[in-house]
């Protein structure tokens, strides 16, 4: 042991939708590990498609609760094997407004786990709900209207929770729940974002909501930062004491479950930071400076940016933000994102990333004046489907050559990012340093379009995980005191 000098250091999260990644980080911030579990490849038994189920209607989108908490026992051998005596801290970012539903009794059992059992054969019964709400679900217009129509219109729920109502949003999502299944929501004794109840695993308890992630639900006022009464009474009874209070997004929520220390080896002193959704968790991972912009190209495609003033609009989202609780973030996110590239991907050059750089490549910025706007799933931003193609003439047309049709894409993503961010009051300023990161960012000719759409340099970070770096920067950022309680041997 004495040979081998205690090295501080972070395990990071990132539950996202397609996958679990994980990252190690040491005291000056190096990444040291990295490992993924996807869902469709690795848990084949839930049957998931991008991590996801697509239900009949076309706008509900579940995953089975039970196939996060297995995911959460992943822990990385090469952190294991050292021995039982290494204290790490713990920190989580998952994707951001999906719920989970605790059964009555459930609190019960998340505190008296036994180590010797396997976790989702422990919980399989503590869930009133398994198919979880994810933030790709559509289904709950009505639910929002009657949100907005609670407090006085669109504009004032985005004046008091950041955000007009959106289908995605949890507080929508629960009272969909609470009209369709009310036994099942009197049933439930508390509700989680994924965050919380990922952290709650780590825990053994119930873990609160952090400000960031909860300000993706409709129900957080933002400046004040506590739940909207008003919207919270539209919503569901006593929904209040099912969510309990948001704490901070750096508060140490407490010392790691027995479970984890008994079963994996965790020292008792490991600590859990409370755990954010997965863009938060860029945006500390990125560390942002004013003028910049951080674009993900993950499962979604999502703007965000750091912001002082909340100008709360029609569309868009602001939030809490997750470093510094006196400012806040701007986020627009775009459902049609790498699976809509995966489809013409697949249509135009036969599933191959290279041959569809390639068209890049082989075609001009600007397209030669065709334009093209795709959304095969219903648009977050904005509201709309189907797949447009102008012609240099301004004819709408059907077709484009391949090629053409690959760079239409491209180019006009990255241009309804540009409009919609202009449109929130964005401006490209000299110093603009755009930060790519997610799974799309691995492709330097999707990132060259990027760059010339916005006029600005794309900076990508040396890992494409920046929800699990920024996870784990925000666990030491969160209890500074405690960085140096995290050793491996
Ligand atoms: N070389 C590439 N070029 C373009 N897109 C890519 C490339 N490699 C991966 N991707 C895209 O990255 C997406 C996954 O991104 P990721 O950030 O891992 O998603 P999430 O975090 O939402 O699970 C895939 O759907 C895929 O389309
Ligand atoms: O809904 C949003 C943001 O509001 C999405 O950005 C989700 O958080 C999904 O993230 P990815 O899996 O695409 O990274």
């Amino acid at each position: 042991m004495a040979e081998h000098p205690a090295r501080p250091c972070c395990l990071g999260w990132d539950f996202s939708t397609q996958q679990v990644k994980v990252v190690a980080v040491d005291a000056e911030l190096n990444v040291f590990y990295e490992d993924s579990v996807n869902f469709d490849r690795d848990l084949l038994e839930y049957g998931t498609q991008g991590g996801v189920h697509v239900h009949e209607d076309g706008l509900t989108v579940t995953s089975p609760v039970l196939m996060w908490v297995q995911v959460s026992t992943r822990i990385p051998d090469p952190l294991l094997r050292p021995g039982p005596h290494w204290e790490m801290e713990v920190g989580l970012a998952p994707r951001q407004h999906g719920s989970v539903y605790w059964k009555t009794g459930a609190s019960g059992v998340l505190t008296s786990l036994s180590p010797d059992l396997l976790l989702h054969k422990q919980l399989q019964a503590c869930f009133s709900i398994r198919d979880s709400p994810v933030w790709m679900d559509s289904s709950t217009t009505a639910q929002c209207r009657q949100l907005e129509a609670a407090v006085g219109g669109a504009q004032a729920l985005s004046g008091l929770t950041g955000s007009r109502a959106y289908e995605r949003f949890t507080g929508n999502q629960i009272a969909k729940i609470y009209q369709q299944n009310p036994e099942a929501y009197s049933h439930t004794e508390r509700i989680s974002l994924v965050s919380s109840f990922a952290a709650s695993l780590f825990l053994g308890s119930y873990s609160p909501i952090d400000y960031s992630d909860g300000s993706g639900m409709n129900l957080l006022q933002i400046q004040d930062k506590v739940w909207s009464q008003v919207c919270l009474g539209a919503c569901a009874p006593h929904l209040e004491e099912k969510l309990g209070s948001p704490v901070p997004s750096c508060s140490v929520v407490g010392a790691i479950s027995s479970y984890y220390v008994q079963r994996y080896g965790f020292s008792p002193g490991c600590k859990v930071v409370a755990f954010t959704g997965d863009n938060p968790a860029s945006l500390a991972g990125m560390r942002l400076e004013e003028g910049d912009i951080a674009v993900s190209l993950g499962t979604s495609d999502t703007l965000f940016l750091w912001l002082r003033e909340p100008m709360p609009a029609l569309e868009g989202h602001i939030f809490c933000n997750p470093v510094d609780a006196r400012h806040y973030m701007a986020l627009l996110c775009f459902k049609n994102g790498s699976l809509m590239r995966e489809k013409i991907r697949d249509e135009s050059v036969c599933c191959s990333w290279s041959d569809f750089s390639e068209a890049l490549q082989s075609t001009e910025m600007g397209n030669g004046g065709n334009l093209g706007f795709y959304f095969d799933v219903m648009e977050i931003t904005p509201e709309i489907i189907g797949r447009h193609r102008f012609s240099t003439e301004n004819h709408q047309v059907s077709a484009f050559p391949r090629a053409v049709e690959i760079r239409a894409l491209i180019e006009g993503q990255f241009m309804a990012k540009r409009i919609h961010a202009e449109a929130l009051g964005y401006r490209v300023m000299p110093k603009t340093k755009i930060l790519a990161t997610g799974g799309a960012s691995h492709n330097r000719d999707i990132l060259q379009v990027l760059a010339d759409v916005f006029g600005a340099p794309v900076y990508v970070t040396d890992t494409a995980n920046s929800a699990c770096v920024g996870s784990a920067y925000r666990a030491f950022h969160g209890s500074p005191a405690l960085i140096c309680l995290g050793s491996i041997y």
